[in-house]
């Protein structure tokens, strides 16, 4: 059964083209992150996929269907960025109303203990610390059991700690056979809690495939050795070059082919092999991609 079917979705702000041509397929019981730099059109394509927002182009369907019958058939769960919370009413309170709400809701009480927030159905939104909100977030998504959990930047207002017991509720989760789709900015994140990873940039989907995937592309180093006047681009790996200050300065998806190339072309001089951050992998990756 396929949980999530995106067919060519495109959404446009005005001129600002957030989501373009995104095709996405999800079977049920797959755990997806979807992995974007700020502004790669994540949020954009969850709200489309929610049935929130029209696409401008393109078929968002859940389970077979409409999404926004799936949402009112119970089968779907969201976590928004942020919002949906009323400050003045109890955790408690909020998690009983959506329990009355959905057609076959856990007890309040478990919903409590998976989002670790055991202790505090007593206490009102507007006190919650920003963790302990985006937790009664999680609870408020899960509470009505869906099939499909949907979670836009679910860790993002967490620490390291409440990450963890996060990700271990999310996955207990979908070990029931749900499925699991987020949101994410760290490869880091994504690797240890997907089985598949869908990364965006501008809108478009990059690579779809597994962490392993994922890593080999955007496994990039900065390889720099003195400027020879060389074809650098030509070497084996390298995705981007530019020559500053006397240097050649190569971004490899694979330095050590890079650095071996180097040598058996004699270009070995001054050699420096440095890691590049994620965000210039995406900037190597969109090059290479162009
Ligand atoms: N309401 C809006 N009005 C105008 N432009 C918007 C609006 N929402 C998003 N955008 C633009 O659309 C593009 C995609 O935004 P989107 O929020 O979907 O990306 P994102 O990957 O979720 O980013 P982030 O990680 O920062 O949440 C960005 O260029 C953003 O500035």
């Amino acid at each position: 059964m396929t949980a999530i079917d995106l067919q060519n979705l495109s959404y446009a702000y005005g001129s600002v083209q957030a989501v373009e041509d995104v095709t996405l397929t999800v079977a049920e019981g797959e755990v997806v992150a979807v992995l974007g730099p700020n502004g790669a059109g994540k949020s954009t394509t969850l709200l489309m996929l929610l049935g929130l927002l029209p696409p401008r182009a393109g078929t968002a369907r859940l389970f077979g269907g409409d999404p926004q019958a799936a949402a009112a058939a119970g089968r779907v769960g969201a976590m928004p960025q942020a919002g949906g919370l009323l400050p003045r009413s109890t955790v408690g309170d909020l998690l009983e109303f959506l329990h009355q709400v959905y057609p076959h809701p856990m007890p309040v009480a478990e919903a409590l203990d998976l989002a670790g927030l055991t202790g505090l159905a007593g206490r009102t939104v507007e006190r919650l610390s920003g963790g302990q909100a985006q937790r009664l977030r999680f609870a408020m998504a899960v509470i009505g059991r869906p099939r499909l959990l949907v979670l836009d930047e679910p860790t993002a207002a967490l620490d390291v700690e409440s990450r963890h017991a996060f990700w271990t509720a999310i996955r207990a989760y979908a070990g029931g056979g749900r499925t699991v789709l987020f949101s994410t900015h760290y490869l880091e994140e994504a690797d240890a809690n997907a089985d598949r990873i869908v990364v965006l940039d501008r809108g478009r989907v990059l690579i779809d495939g597994t962490a392993a995937d994922v890593k080999r592309r955007v496994a990039v180093r900065t390889v720099s050795v003195e400027d020879q006047g060389h074809d650098y681009s030509v070497l084996p790996g390298v995705v981007a070059c530019s020559v500053r200050a006397g240097r050649a300065v190569l971004t490899s998806a694979d330095a050590d082919a890079t650095v071996l190339a180097l040598a058996e072309a004699g270009l070995l001089r001054d050699l420096e092999v440095a890691g590049a951050g994620l965000e210039e992998a995406y900037l190597a990756l969109t090059r290479l991609e162009a």
